[in-house]
């Protein structure tokens, strides 16, 4: 299967001087993966892991005092290749027709004093280039798909559920029909229903276009509901990747196991164990690998070495020195 992204020893780095001495946060760390035509790639870890810096990184979408300091990103849009960060101009264009972000909070940044219909023109209309009515006709049918009435485009954005705006944001994101979609954390602020059916959706739009999806959550419930492979970052780096079904059935990094154990079972009601400590602190890391203070299979070799990202015995790829011996959740 053809690779729509390609990230190469992406580092990202948040970089402050405060009195002439240089603090670096290192929020992506040495990151390569590729992401596949018509599947939807999950990112996951715990808050500060470094997932949404990750994917503003490739996006494009990075602000001061965060630096791109080393790698690249690649996007191929059906043969037309972009590099991100050596051709920053061709990204512009780019955005919303090929490549589309729904932020995280991404549903209250509509804007709360302009009736939804704005928002369309003022993202797709040049995308979509059609009269008035028939652009006003492919938008109507687009939310009819995403089942939401054309009276919602003259609703101003309080006047719609959460859950509505949420739809609302993932129409914007995909009326322009783009070939690969950032989605961070989109249905975290909804409740457990509305956001099954807004994942629903999401995958139903994403299957129909054939696009590619980077999703993520640090909700593993919502990986296994979504997403075809995933991507485990610990303290910005990523620590294990491997197909959905896999990597929950066989997980080959200890993080990952512990990740898994946590979710809730229905009917299990054995106490749930937390991982001592806390993660690292980005600016002085541990030595090693990053996991080793917390891991419960660490060995005096963690402390002193890096792993590499190697392939796993589950087809996937892992970056730990006990891979293999780690028992089933
Ligand atoms: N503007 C900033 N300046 C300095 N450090 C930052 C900045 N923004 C984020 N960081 C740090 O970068 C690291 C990664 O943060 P990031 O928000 O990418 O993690 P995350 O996995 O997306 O977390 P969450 O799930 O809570 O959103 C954290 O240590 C965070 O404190």
């Amino acid at each position: 299967m053809q690779d729509v992204l390609t990230i190469s020893d992406l580092r990202a780095y948040y970089v402050n001087d405060l009195f002439g001495v240089r603090r670096e946060v290192r929020a992506v760390d040495g990151i390569s993966l590729s992401v596949r035509r018509n599947e939807v790639y999950g990112i996951a870890g715990e808050s500060s892991s470094g997932k949404t810096s990750l994917i503003k990184t490739l996006a494009g979408a990075i602000r001061p005092p965060m630096r791109v300091m080393g790698g690249s990103v690649v996007f191929d849009f059906g043969g037309r290749t972009i590099d991100v960060y050596r051709q920053p101009e061709a990204m512009r264009p780019a955005r919303w027709r090929h490549l589309s972000y729904i932020m995280q909070g991404s549903m209250n940044v509509l804007n709360p004093v302009r009736r939804v219909k704005h928002a369309f023109k003022d993202f797709a209309a040049r995308h979509i280039r059609l009269d008035p009515s028939a652009f006003r006709r492919r938008v109507e049918a687009h939310l009819d798909r995403l089942h939401l009435a054309p009276s919602v485009l003259e609703a101003f954005p309080h006047q719609l559920s959460g859950g509505m705006r949420q739809r609302v944001c993932i129409a914007l994101a995909t009326v322009c029909e783009p070939e690969f979609i950032i989605a961070d954390e989109p249905t975290t602020a909804l409740d457990v229903l509305v956001q099954l059916d807004v994942l629903r959706l999401l995958k139903e739009v994403q299957t129909r276009l054939g696009s590619s999806i980077v999703f993520v959550t640090h909700d593993m419930s919502v990986h296994a509901a979504i997403s075809d492979r995933l991507g485990i970052m610990y303290a910005g780096r990523l620590v294990e990747e491997g197909a959905t079904a896999a990597l929950f059935s066989r997980p080959q990094h200890p993080y990952t196991a512990h990740l898994i154990a946590s979710l809730p079972r229905i009917g299990d009601t054995r106490p749930r164990r937390s991982l001592q400590g806390r993660p690292p602190n980005l600016s002085a890391p541990p030595m090693g690998c990053r996991f080793h203070p917390r891991c419960p299979l660490a060995i005096e070799r963690c402390g002193r070495e890096v792993p590499d990202l190697l392939p796993s015995a589950t087809g996937g790829r892992v970056a730990c020195f006990r891979a293999g011996e780690v028992s089933a959740p």
